[in-house]
């Protein structure tokens, strides 16, 4: 495991008030991801991506990067840390605007002492070269485009061959062509077997690395919840987070009959459930198992009158859900068209299903 956050809170004391902007933080990152980090301004995403690299310390809350709780290590020892595992990205670049690109690329080396002088410079040169930037080598930051600024910010974060990349808002001041361009230099670097974790307003680079993570007011939207409802924008997510209500169920328990009143859906978010077509005298016949990641309830909310199926807990352990009552549902369904049709393409199959195993009245 690469990077990981243990009840991580972070309270900034202002001389009005105190404002938590991370509330208890659990989060794994495993070596070699690719990681998204998304959500609306001021939902904390620059403090998240703080604690990981030490910039930051939390209230309380642990922060391991690679086995070494980073909030034990003192100031300088943190520093030659960082410097040696970690790269790190900014939206504005931040070279030294008097040293020559070059020389920027170097700096980390010496801060380190990693490399001799000699070979501090070839390498520079050489990682230059890689994000197509060797040409420039003498020339000083204020020469260049942003594009070219933030490629040389790139090389020089992996001056020292860490291990870990974290950006933040790397692309965030670029045009979207160069944005692309940048983004191809951070896929390639995960292909080379770095984990990299960037955070970015960008919702079209976010769909393309391996795992998003949703910053909502200080929390993290639960990965199943975003599993579930995968085309939803950051201000949905972010809503429905605030109204989720979370629930748990016994193994065993039922969670929904059919033949009742439906005002919540379900997002399934821990265990499995069974779903069972009513045939009377009381021998429900099983008809699918959904596990997390998946919702349920969803038929009645969308296509109105009673629930069609039973849903229990699965006998073999207990169940959290995330509940979605009908406005919330609506809000969701209006939002996005594209969840509204593989929602509608969700309930044919399981109203198929159910017709075809014999239930009456089932296809509708
Ligand atoms: N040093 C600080 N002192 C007081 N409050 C702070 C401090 N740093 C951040 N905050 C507050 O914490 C919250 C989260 O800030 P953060 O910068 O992490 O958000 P963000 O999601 O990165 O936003 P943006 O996308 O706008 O950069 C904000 O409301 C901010 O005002």
């Amino acid at each position: 495991m690469s990077i990981r956050l243990h009840q991580v809170i972070k309270t900034f004391q202002t001389a009005e008030h105190a404002y938590t902007a991370l509330k208890g933080i659990d989060l794994s990152i495993e070596t070699g991801e690719f990681v998204a980090i998304i959500g609306k301004s001021g939902s904390g995403k620059s403090t998240l991506i703080n604690m990981m690299t030490g910039i930051d310390t939390p209230t309380s809350g642990t922060v391991t990067v690679e086995g070494i709780d980073i909030t034990r290590l003192r100031r300088g020892q943190l520093a030659q840390w960082r410097g040696r595992r970690m790269g790190i990205i900014f939206q504005f670049f931040q070279l030294l605007p008097t040293l020559t690109l070059l020389e920027n690329v170097m700096l980390p080396m010496d801060f380190c002492g990693m490399f001799t002088p000699k070979e501090r410079r070839s390498r520079a040169y050489a990682l230059l070269e890689q994000v197509d930037m060797a040409e420039h080598a003498h020339k000083m930051p204020a020469m260049i485009s942003g594009g070219q600024q933030q490629r040389v910010a790139i090389a020089r974060s992996l001056a020292n061959d860490p291990p870990i990349i974290v950006a933040d808002e790397p692309t965030g001041s670029l045009d979207s062509k160069t944005a692309d361009s940048i983004f191809g230099l951070f896929a390639r670097l995960v292909e080379n077997g770095k984990t990299v974790v960037m955070v970015t307003h960008d919702n079209d680079l976010a769909k393309k690395v391996q795992r998003s993570i949703i910053v909502a007011d200080g929390e993290i939207v639960n990965e199943y919840v975003l599993q579930a409802l995968p085309n939803l924008d950051v201000d949905m997510l972010t809503h429905l987070h605030a109204v989720l209500q979370r629930l748990n169920y016994a193994p065993g328990e039922v969670i929904v009959r059919a033949g009742e009143e439906g005002d919540k859906a379900y997002i399934i978010t821990k265990g499995k459930v069974n779903v069972y077509m009513p045939r009377p005298p009381g021998e429900d016949v099983h008809v699918a198992t959904l596990e997390a990641g998946q919702y349920f309830g969803e038929i009645a909310l969308m296509r109105g009158g009673p629930r069609t199926a039973t849903v229990r807990a699965s006998e073999h352990g207990a169940v959290e859900l995330m509940a979605l009552g009908k406005e919330a549902f609506g809000a969701v369904i209006g939002s996005s068209s594209l969840t509204r049709q593989e929602m509608d393409q969700v309930i044919r199959q399981r109203l198929e299903e159910l017709s075809r195993m014999g239930a009456e009245g089932y296809d509708r």
